[in-house]
């Protein structure tokens, strides 16, 4: 067997060395054939495209947050060549709304050693821009733009943006057309989802990233006076379950918005917009489940 491992050597908050040295250790154990790449946050497309074409790897496994684990899904998109996940960055969306070991040394043993997989399915925005994980627009995405301009890694960056990005979001409404039909809403954040819950561990839906559908989830209201009575912190008030209970479910759907808004997807803060469209690649790339 050989295992190419793309790894980002900036994700996350701390170094990455326990993982890679597993990753030895286990290939003296197992007798298995590995290469590392380095990620270096530009042309890592080309750099995996080459590694994929020259070295023949039976599985590609991606070290780091939900940024590297969306750039190996794309390129290996419709192949039969099974990709894993090492929960390596600061957040870890997917692998947490999964269930992955978030432990650097178990989540190689385990990733190393899976031998089912699933078919995934993935978003695009915008006939270009792909998702793992989750998009939003609003609020959420807001405080992604002040955290990246910050450059610091961690919870309590976010922690530290909400109060801010909550306030200074307005309501908007929006026109979701989706082939099921059509929906006038209005809110403070629509978040589309292909996993059912945040890396934060905030639960927002029932959809599952392999069912062929996603979920539009509207958030009407931000009941932070309510968790500021209650004497919870801030970052709590995603807590609040009733928060994303306006959920639609579709393959597909065009969203006009009132004025622009920030959007982000997996955690990358991808600009403003005043409309969008999204759709499902169903069953897109086979991941292995420890
Ligand atoms: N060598 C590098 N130096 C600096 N940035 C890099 C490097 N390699 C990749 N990147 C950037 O890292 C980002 C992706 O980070 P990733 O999502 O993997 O980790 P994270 O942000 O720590 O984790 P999470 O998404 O879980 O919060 C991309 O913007 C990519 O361009």
């Amino acid at each position: 067997m050989k295992i190419l491992f793309v790894v980002n050597p900036a994700s996350g908050n701390t170094s990455n060395n326990k993982a890679v040295l597993r990753v030895h250790e286990m290939a003296v154990q197992k007798g298995f054939d590995f290469k590392f790449l380095y990620t270096r946050g530009r042309n890592d497309d080309e750099a995996i495209r080459h590694q994929i074409s020259e070295y023949k790897p039976d599985r590609v496994i991606a070290g780091g947050g939900d940024g590297t684990v969306q750039l190996v899904a794309r390129n290996l998109i419709r192949t039969e060549t099974l990709m894993g996940i090492l929960p390596l960055g600061s957040a870890n969306g997917l692998a947490t709304a999964l269930g992955f070991p978030q432990n650097p040394v178990r989540a190689v043993d385990a990733v190393i050693e899976a031998t089912h997989f699933i078919r995934i399915d993935l978003l695009k925005f915008n006939g270009q821009h792909l998702c793992i994980h989750l998009g939003d627009i609003g609020v959420n995405a807001l405080m992604v733009k002040k955290y990246d301009a910050e450059n610091r890694k961690g919870m309590i960056g976010y922690a530290k943006h909400l109060l801010s990005s909550i306030k200074e979001s307005p309501l908007r409404s929006y026109t979701i057309k989706t082939p099921e039909g059509t929906y006038e809403k209005e809110g403070y954040m629509l978040a589309f989802a292909n996993a059912h819950k945040y890396g934060t561990g905030v639960h927002i839906s029932e959809g599952e990233v392999w069912d062929g559908k996603f979920e539009i989830c509207n958030v009407p209201r931000i009941a932070l006076d309510e968790v500021i009575k209650a004497g919870l912190t801030i970052v709590n008030v995603f807590i609040d379950k009733n928060m994303f209970s306006d959920v639609i479910t579709c393959t597909s759907a065009e969203i006009s918005i009132s004025g622009e808004m920030d959007f982000q997807i997996d955690g990358e803060y991808m600009g403003a917009v005043d409309s969008l469209k999204v759709e499902i690649i169903p069953a897109a790339v086979k991941l292995l489940i420890p």
